[in-house]
């Protein structure tokens, strides 16, 4: 029997659809993100919970006239499927496929592109106030989640709607989660529906037994209802937004389509800024998904029907969960640790961890600028803080660490996850910027490990440092070596030679590039061509010494990074020779280019980017021969 989805080229089409129509549709998209998820991974839970929401918006609403602004973009996948792209669905997040996330480029329905939290509002009320001085009609709604609504930039948002009352809508979907569970006095205040509920059938049946007397009854009946607004307004959700401004409706079932679909025509007619609160369920459809939220929220391919996540070939422990192990050693001997997450929890493996050290353990939300001046605090104060976060995260929190940390030289580390290309995430996800906007900052020390042995050592010394300092390490397993149990500071600034060569050519490798850089060496030593491999250890301060007796000797410096080439580590060489005047030496950089990179395997970015071992050695053998 042929699929309703498949009739449906575009919202348009949604709009002869009955309820019951729409209700077997809803389904249909939920067997279809299953279906291609379980292939390609992606985010599976905050896509299945919002299907109804999807549908509902999609109905009422004329996009692309109208504009509808979903925060994250992770939630998406139906309203990629009634968008025009169910034919490109089963490419989600793969190279060359189309995005888990919203992006411009990809379709008209995608209105402002995202990956990072909390800007719908702001975006959306961007794209209110150009309608209005354009003098055209259109709605503008932003569709934000209970955990986005923990980033400060989304209440800079409200705040501006409130104070201008334009014609906005802005959609709470409210699941109680964030990626892990959601946290914070916003959460519990929102969870309060329970209590407004109470409050609302304690009213009417007051009401109608008031009602029932006589005039001193209604008299009664006005103090009671002034009574009662104070009480509603102390317990209730609305009561905040409408601080800001907003009309509040809800709570609503945010899986009844017949409900949602009648409160968004009756939102449609209102011009002032409107905020629904609607509440779903996260990985709604799928039991496993609902049964282990956090697990689903973003998942590798895993099999359709148990839920089972597919296990990868095994191997070596990840990066992440090493450091999290470190960390917590470290602070079993030193209570002055402190670790700090924004809503990353699991992601940057600090649940051992907080198990172990709850006291020391702060998850501060989606606040990542919030968490680094928290953390500053502590540090201000003889703590040592950690703050595990991801490499394109922190870039939310760049003037705090200009002017909260650096400034004051205060003696914070910053455990940087995620740093170089991350996969099928994409542009906004890859940290390829850290080492450029780190190295700027008087005071920082920026270190980037080899192996995941020598992460251990770099947190060390990071947190020994009387001063701010970032360690900087991928996403996935490290190389299996094997993992040293005493931790020991690195003298700051010191490079490792790890293979000595002629020192004809000599390639200074950061972090993960040095496995490769040695694979390629290996390569080369076949074809007589004897590289020198320099595991740079520090960015900042540069081993200053090393680099400069090298380029003294050295026909040939290739210096290569998983950073932009931008500002990066071989700008940082660049500057060192002509300053110190250096001639001579002939400076090769590799690492990304001036643009944003796409989405796909690790290994086919760094394959395409000429950075894993067989396109270093080809770029070596070209400067060998010239
Ligand atoms: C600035 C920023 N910090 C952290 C993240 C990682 N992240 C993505 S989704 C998410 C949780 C969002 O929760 P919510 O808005 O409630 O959406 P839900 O997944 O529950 O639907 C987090 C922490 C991010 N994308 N951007
Ligand atoms: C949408 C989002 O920002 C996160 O869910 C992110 O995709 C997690 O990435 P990892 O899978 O690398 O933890
Ligand atoms: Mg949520």
């Amino acid at each position: 029997m042929s699929r309703i989805l498949d009739r449906i080229d575009s919202p348009s089409d949604l709009k002869g659809l009955s309820v019951a129509d729409l209700g077997i549709l809803a389904e249909e998209i939920r067997q279809e993100i299953i279906a291609v998820c379980s292939r390609n991974g992606g985010h599976v839970a905050p896509s299945l919970g919002v299907v109804e929401l999807t549908l509902a918006l999609h109905r009422v609403f004329a996009s692309p006239e109208d504009k509808i602004v979903w925060d994250v973009g992770h939630q998406a996948y139906a309203h990629k499927l009634v968008t025009g792209r169910r034919d490109r669905f089963a490419t989600l997040r793969t190279l060359g496929g189309i995005s888990g996330f919203l992006k411009r480029a990809e379709s008209p329905h995608d209105v402002f592109d995202a990956g990072h939290a909390s800007t719908s509002i702001s975006a959306a009320l961007g794209l209110a106030a150009a309608r209005d001085l354009a003098g055209r009609k259109n709605k503008v709604v932003a569709v934000i989640g209970d955990g986005s609504m923990t980033g400060g930039i989304a209440y800079e948002g409200l705040n501006h709607a409130g104070h201008l009352n334009r014609d906005l809508v802005v959609v709470l979907n409210d699941n109680e989660m964030s990626i892990a569970e959601n946290v914070g006095a916003l959460s519990n205040f929102l969870s309060r529906t329970v209590t407004s509920e109470f409050v609302h059938t304690l009213k009417k049946d007051v009401e109608s037994f008031l009602e029932g007397l006589d005039r001193i009854g209604r008299n009664v009946l006005k103090v009671a209802k002034r009574a009662e607004e104070s009480l509603k307004g102390l317990f209730t959700p609305g009561m905040l937004f409408e601080a800001f401004g907003f009309e509040y409706i809800g709570p609503i079932d945010g899986h009844d389509i017949g409900r949602l679909t009648e409160t968004f025509e009756k939102v449609r007619r209102f011009d002032d800024a409107v905020l629904v609160h609607v509440l779903t369920k996260k990985g709604k459809g799928f039991a496993p998904a609902e049964a282990k939220p956090s697990l689903f929220h973003g998942v590798g391919p895993f099999d359709p029907v148990s839920g089972e996540i597919v296990k990868g070939k095994g191997g070596a422990a990840s990066y992440t969960g090493v450091f999290g192990q470190a960390l917590t050693r470290i602070a079993d001997e030193d209570e002055r640790v402190v670790a700090i997450t924004a809503a990353m929890p699991d992601g940057t493996g600090l649940g051992s961890f907080s198990a172990r050290h709850p006291a020391r353990f702060c998850d501060v939300g989606i606040a990542e600028q919030h968490g680094v001046t928290f953390a500053a605090g502590l540090a201000a104060e003889g703590f040592r803080p950690v703050f595990a976060i991801y490499s394109s995260f922190l870039q939310r929190a760049y003037d705090q660490l200009f002017h909260d940390v650096c400034l004051m030289n205060l003696p914070l580390t910053f455990a940087i996850d995620r740093s170089g290309v991350v996969g099928s995430d994409g542009p906004t996800h890859h940290g390829l910027f850290d080492l450029s906007y780190l190295r700027t900052l008087p005071n920082m020390v920026i270190m980037a490990p080899k192996d995941e042995n020598e992460l251990q050592h770099m947190l060390k010394t990071a947190i020994a440092h009387d001063g701010p300092a970032a360690v900087r390490y991928p996403r996935g397993n490290g190389l299996g070596v094997p993992l040293d149990q005493s931790l020991v500071p690195i003298p700051l600034g010191t490079s490792e030679v790890l293979r000595a060569g002629n020192g004809t050519c000599v390639v200074l490798a950061v972090g993960t590039m040095v496995g490769p850089a040695l694979e390629a060496a290996a390569t080369l030593e076949g074809e007589g061509i004897d590289l020198t491999v320099v595991n740079v250890r520090f960015v900042k301060p540069l081993d200053r010494e090393l680099i400069l007796s090298y380029a003294d000797r050295a026909g040939v410096l290739v210096t290569i990074e998983e950073n932009v080439l931008q500002g990066g580590f071989g700008s940082a060489v660049l500057e060192l020779l002509a300053d110190e005047g250096a001639e001579g030496v002939a400076v090769h950089r590799l690492g990304f280019p001036d643009r944003y990179v796409e989405q796909g395997e690790q290994h086919e970015l760094r394959s395409r980017y000429g950075l894993d071992a067989e396109g270093i050695a080809g770029r070596i053998r070209v400067l060998s021969t010239r």
